[in-house]
């Protein structure tokens, strides 16, 4: 018995499922889920004091690792003026002019509280925009738990075996046409037969909620061709990947400019926060500029913004995505290597700060399809056994992993000798 499986039972009398987000349950992997107590640089400790190397940070957020000296404080010296004002702050300014800096797609942006509110209001943004209905999404992506988007979407729904979740009107649902993520053929037929009433597409430009798989060359190509084509917005879900893949995001990685964007996650240095924005015309449609409405209580709270502001400050220095892309690749390589000496079929993936690690043979994984076929009863077993030896993973084999400025090559060299000594035992 740990404290953890004490606290897990607590917590299921009086938390559904125990946990406050469905990934965290450990349903993907069997078990019962640790519970942490503290974070520092690279490492987490769960409540019985075990040291864990993580390659979650928190779903992506913490890519400085964390409790971050330089955010830790700049979280500390914004609390002492108060926690939120309902009304206009300065650093909601900074902030916005600091994003419109660094994503140049973006001329204006607005702050809200989660992923799940950015996307859902982008999604009603380019339908008040266009005067359109439908909405393209791609199987195995996930943008959050809005309504319209819960359909064949990817993590923990796809963990869990609803995709599809029940509570979406079938109306709404059918409004969200689905096809498959690195399928340009499939879109432009999509977009030959109905293309006039096709309001948005929205993708994750590099797909992390079904494991890590990256865009094939042509694919964004395609996409952002058939929107400009067709009078559709094409929305880049970026709250993965922007400020994680490249400092102007997955957009200025491929080279590729979307309508709009999607933010969460890192510019929140870890405390809850979102953003949308993009081009200025689609952008004036907002209330209150215009007549989309949109709105959040605690949108912009100066203390989740100065936790991102802090972020963003540090990841801006020269040459830090080029450290954090090389950590990357040495982990997602020696994981290739280290399982191949052991006799074990395995693919990595990496862009950036994220990787993937498929059980299966070939050399690549590009589809949900080829992601679906993967052994999971596999990971399952590698997924426990790191977390025996001391490395803590996404609890399921739909998710991406996150690498961050903490790690240190010698946390890749330990965390490379322990997976060699768990896929020995697969
Ligand atoms: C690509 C993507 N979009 C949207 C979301 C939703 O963000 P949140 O969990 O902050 O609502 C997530 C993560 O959950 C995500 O990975
Ligand atoms: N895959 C999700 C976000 O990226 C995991 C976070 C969550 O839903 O709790």
């Amino acid at each position: 018995m740990t404290t953890s499986s004490d606290l897990f039972k607590r917590a299921q009398k009086c938390i559904p499922g125990g946990v406050n987000s469905p990934v965290r349950a450990f349903k993907g992997v069997g078990g019962d889920p640790v519970f942490f107590a503290r974070g520092q640089g690279a490492y987490v400790w769960d409540e019985d004091g075990k040291r864990y190397i993580d390659y979650v940070g928190s779903w992506g957020p913490m890519i400085l690792g964390h409790a971050h000296p330089r955010v830790m404080a700049a979280v500390k010296e914004t609390m002492e003026y108060g926690l939120g004002f309902g009304a206009p702050t300065r650093i909601e300014v900074d902030m916005a002019e600091l994003i419109c800096r660094l994503v140049p797609s973006i001329k204006k942006v607005r702050m809200v509280s989660s992923g799940t509110e950015a996307t859902m209001s982008a999604i009603r943004l380019a339908r008040g925009f266009t005067g359109r209905d439908k909405i393209i999404k791609f199987e195995g992506c996930y943008h959050g738990h809005a309504d319209s988007l819960l359909v064949k979407a990817g993590s923990g729904a796809l963990t869990l075996g609803v995709p599809t979740s029940p509570g979406v009107p079938a109306d709404l649902a059918s409004h969200t046409l689905t096809l498959e993520y690195n399928n340009a053929a499939q879109a432009r037929e999509l977009f030959g037969k109905i293309g006039k009433d096709i309001a948005c597409v929205i993708v994750e430009p590099v797909a992390g909620n079904m494991n890590c798989v990256p865009p094939v060359p042509g694919f964004l190509e395609a996409l952002r061709e058939l929107c400009t084509q067709h009078g559709a917005v094409l929305i880049f879900d970026e709250v993965m990947t922007g400020f994680r893949v490249a400092l102007g995001g997955a957009q200025a990685h491929y080279g590729i400019q979307p309508d709009l964007t999607t933010l969460g996650k890192v510019i929140g240095g870890g405390l809850p926060v979102g953003a949308f924005g993009g081009r200025a015309d689609i952008m004036a449609r907002l209330a209150p500029e215009g007549p989309v409405y949109q709105a959040g209580t605690l949108s912009g709270n100066p203390v989740s913004l100065a936790a991102g502001m802090a972020t963003l400050r540090e990841i801006s220095q020269p040459g830090f995505f080029e450290a954090l892309t090389a950590k990357t690749a040495m982990l997602a390589r020696g994981l290739a290597e280290r399982a191949q000496r052991a006799g074990v079929a395995l693919v990595t993936q990496q862009v950036g700060g994220m990787f993937g690690i498929f059980f299966t043979k070939g050399k690549s994984v590009t589809s949900f399809a080829q992601v679906m076929a993967c052994d999971v009863e596999r990971f399952k077993k590698f997924f426990h056994g790191m977390l025996r030896e001391g490395v803590y993973l996404a609890p399921s084999a739909f998710e991406t992993g996150f690498v961050s400025a903490a790690h240190t090559e010698s946390d890749i060299d330990e965390t490379l000798d322990k997976a060699e000594k768990v896929f020995k035992t697969l």
